[in-house]
């Protein structure tokens, strides 16, 4: 099941040049520079758009090819970074516009919506007495209201808050498990789109030069010199937790201790995705018995590649079957005598493993 898109649309410096295939399960992520073309391919497959020649199908059913479906027959859930609200209504009747062109099954109910967005006492004031913020809340919830078969977000967040953005972030991989609601979305924040999102696409100058799922492009330039995050899927162990204000999470047949999130209630067996920064990750060749750092892990080099600083290296490592990224200087690499096939030990810090899992699912 997929989004295919196929279009040539020149622009003002370049050409949108795409002809893409977009897994319609999970969350995908568009990346891409200021300008590269991200908003014009959303307003191109979503029916915003018409461009001659374009051909548009999701899940095998045709949006465009000789025929144009409209937007408003797509059911497309879009929401752009500048919400569009009706100015002469209140944020009650701005809702009920979406939750009335919503046809058959509700699937995400009206109470459920507003608790969820946090609109409750929004309800009764008109699009100028609220934030920029609020507005977005209430552009992202107009949208789910009208039970979209796809939600298509443009920046919808980037008027919030750290706390509010990172909260709606967690809300869109609930979206997606419990209603099966495949997302698209563009943003600029790529420590958000790694801790929830399936599949990346990145763009540049109106193409799309990589995708593929989250996991594999992280390790792959120019995401893995830039960004040096690795994301590391790890099960909730439930029958070797001892004590109480920590957590175990098993990687390959090894623990994980972390400090346990308050808010977060696991279940034996659940799957945590942890992010977890190069710079987080130093490099032993033994186990060390004596230090505050909790997690050692067994883990093997892969290769090495260039930092961003010239003085540093992203050192890649096998950890089952999984690959996590260390930042060291290349001081540390010859002292240690690295190189690829060497057997080290990857240590994390709970700390900074904590932050990351507060802010994963
Ligand atoms: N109608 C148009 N005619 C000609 N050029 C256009 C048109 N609309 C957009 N462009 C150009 O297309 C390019 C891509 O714009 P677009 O908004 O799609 O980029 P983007 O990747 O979404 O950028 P940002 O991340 O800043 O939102 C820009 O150079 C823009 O000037």
């Amino acid at each position: 099941m997929s989004l295919k898109v196929k279009c040539h649309l020149p622009l003002q410096h370049f050409a949108l040049d795409v002809a893409v295939s977009i897994p319609t399960q999970g969350i995908t992520a568009i990346v891409g520079p200021s300008g590269s073309g991200k908003t014009t391919f959303l307003e191109v497959f979503s029916g915003v758009r018409q461009v001659a020649n374009a051909e548009v199908s999701f899940n095998q059913t045709l949006w465009q090819q000789r025929e144009f479906l409209p937007l408003n027959q797509r059911r497309v859930g879009l929401v752009l970074q500048h919400p569009s609200l009706f100015p002469h209504l209140n944020v009650a009747d701005n809702l009920r516009y979406g939750w009335q062109r919503a046809r058959g099954r509700k699937e995400l109910g009206w109470d459920e919506v507003i608790a969820a967005c946090d609109l409750n006492a929004l309800l009764q004031q008109f699009p100028a007495q609220l934030s920029g913020g609020q507005q977005q809340r209430v552009a992202f919830a107009r949208a789910l209201l009208a039970q979209p078969q796809l939600l298509v977000l443009d920046e919808p967040f980037s008027a919030l808050d750290d706390d509010a953005r990172q909260y709606f972030v967690s809300y869109l991989r609930q979206l997606s498990e419990q209603h099966q609601l495949p997302i698209i979305w563009v943003s600029h924040q790529l420590s958000d789109v790694a801790q929830v999102s399936d599949t990346l696409v990145q763009f540049s100058q109106g193409k799309v030069v990589s995708h593929g799922p989250i996991v594999s492009e992280l390790q792959r330039e120019p995401l893995r010199s830039k960004l040096a995050l690795s994301v590391l899927d790890t099960h909730y162990d439930a029958t070797q937790q001892g004590q109480e204000e920590c957590w175990r999470l098993e990687l390959a047949g090894q623990d994980l201790v972390l400090p346990k999130p308050q808010w977060q209630q696991q279940q034996p067996g659940a799957s945590v995705r942890l992010r977890v920064f190069a710079r987080d990750v130093s490099l032993t060749r033994e186990f060390v018995t004596e230090s505050s750092v909790q997690n050692q892990l067994a883990a093997e080099v892969v290769d090495s590649f260039t930092a961003r600083h010239p003085a540093e290296l992203v050192v890649q490592l096998r950890v089952g079957e999984q690959y996590l990224l260390a930042l060291i200087t290349k001081a540390s690499w010859q002292r240690l005598d690295l190189r690829p096939g060497t057997r080290v030990v990857a240590h994390l810090k709970a700390a900074a493993l904590h932050e990351t899992l507060r802010e994963a699912l």
